[in-house]
């Protein structure tokens, strides 16, 4: 889709998101090291794991002694959404297994002038939604805000209720969640970008949310929805009142089947 087109489904349906334009650094693969600081050290599970959804995983950033795993994960690809270099161990089971390294920069809602750009948000969400990247993880440096954003906006495009994703947000963030993270996610217009990225030539776009709905039926996509009344954007004086995530009933690979939408197209290679 070219820019006159989007900006024609801007005009007649509102932004993706409240935003300005902000300074963003896109980039793939490698990066020099003057862009980037030391990671953190740890060690053992990747930190902050989860499963997404069938053929999604989140983490913090996989340092050299998560490899065990990382590898047991049986990657088809990863989506980094920092600049942070990887270890040389990270890099050489990338290119042992022939594992596709996406690495978009998402900026961090540190104060309110910082918006993700509206091409970077749309890059991101297409290497998620895109089957033929599954099993794919998609981290950050913690695995709380940039994360949690990219992860909000696939389950606002999978017709989640902003309570239900702030739940999940905060899950993973705990006390370091950021109001400005949960503002952009109340503000993503997941309608907007779904016509949008119909428009984009991936080979697998999500469900319409309508078609969601359809296939889900009543009650709502998640149970912790039903909380969606009494959400608001968070404060200080409203960490104490958030919904509690119900027990998840897992799978053997650590998740529902039958508790997500599922995309088009056919089922990714067996993992
Ligand atoms: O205290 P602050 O608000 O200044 O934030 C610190 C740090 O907090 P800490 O020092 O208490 O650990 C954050 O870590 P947590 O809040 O996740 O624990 C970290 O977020 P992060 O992990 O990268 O976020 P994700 O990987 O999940 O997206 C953030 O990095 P930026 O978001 O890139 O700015 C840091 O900012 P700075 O020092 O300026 O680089």
């Amino acid at each position: 889709m070219d820019a006159k087109a989007q900006k024609k489904i801007v005009q007649s349906h509102g932004h993706l998101v409240s935003h300005k334009p902000a300074r963003h650094i896109n980039t793939k693969g490698k990066i020099s090291a003057e862009d980037s600081g030391p990671p953190s050290p740890s060690s053992g599970p990747l930190n902050n794991f989860g499963a997404v959804a069938p053929g999604i995983y989140r983490s913090s950033f996989p340092h050299a002694d998560n490899m065990e795993h990382l590898r047991s994960l049986g990657l088809k690809s990863i989506l980094t959404l920092v600049k942070t270099p990887h270890s040389e161990e990270f890099l050489g089971y990338v290119e042992e297994n022939g594992i596709e390294h996406f690495r978009i920069i998402v900026p961090a809602h540190k104060n309110p002038s910082i918006i993700i750009p509206i091409d970077t948000l749309l890059e991101t969400l297409k290497i998620i939604l895109n089957r033929s990247n599954y099993p794919i993880l998609i981290h950050c440096n913690k695995g709380k805000h940039r994360t949690g954003c990219m992860i909000a906006c696939y389950r606002k495009l999978n017709g989640w209720t902003d309570a239900a994703i702030i739940t999940e947000y905060r899950a993973f963030a705990g006390d370091k969640y950021r109001p400005l993270d949960e503002a952009f996610i109340a503000s993503f217009n997941a309608e907007v970008a779904q016509q949008i990225l119909d428009g984009v030539d991936i080979p697998y776009a999500p469900l319409h949310i309508s078609s969601v709905q359809r296939k889900l039926g009543s009650p709502p996509p998640f149970p912790w929805s039903n909380h969606a009344g009494s959400f608001r954007i968070a404060t200080e004086d409203s960490a104490d009142s958030l919904p509690t995530p119900p027990p998840s009933e897992k799978s053997d690979k650590g998740y529902d089947d039958d508790a997500w939408p599922s995309p088009r197209g056919p089922s990714p290679e067996p993992w």
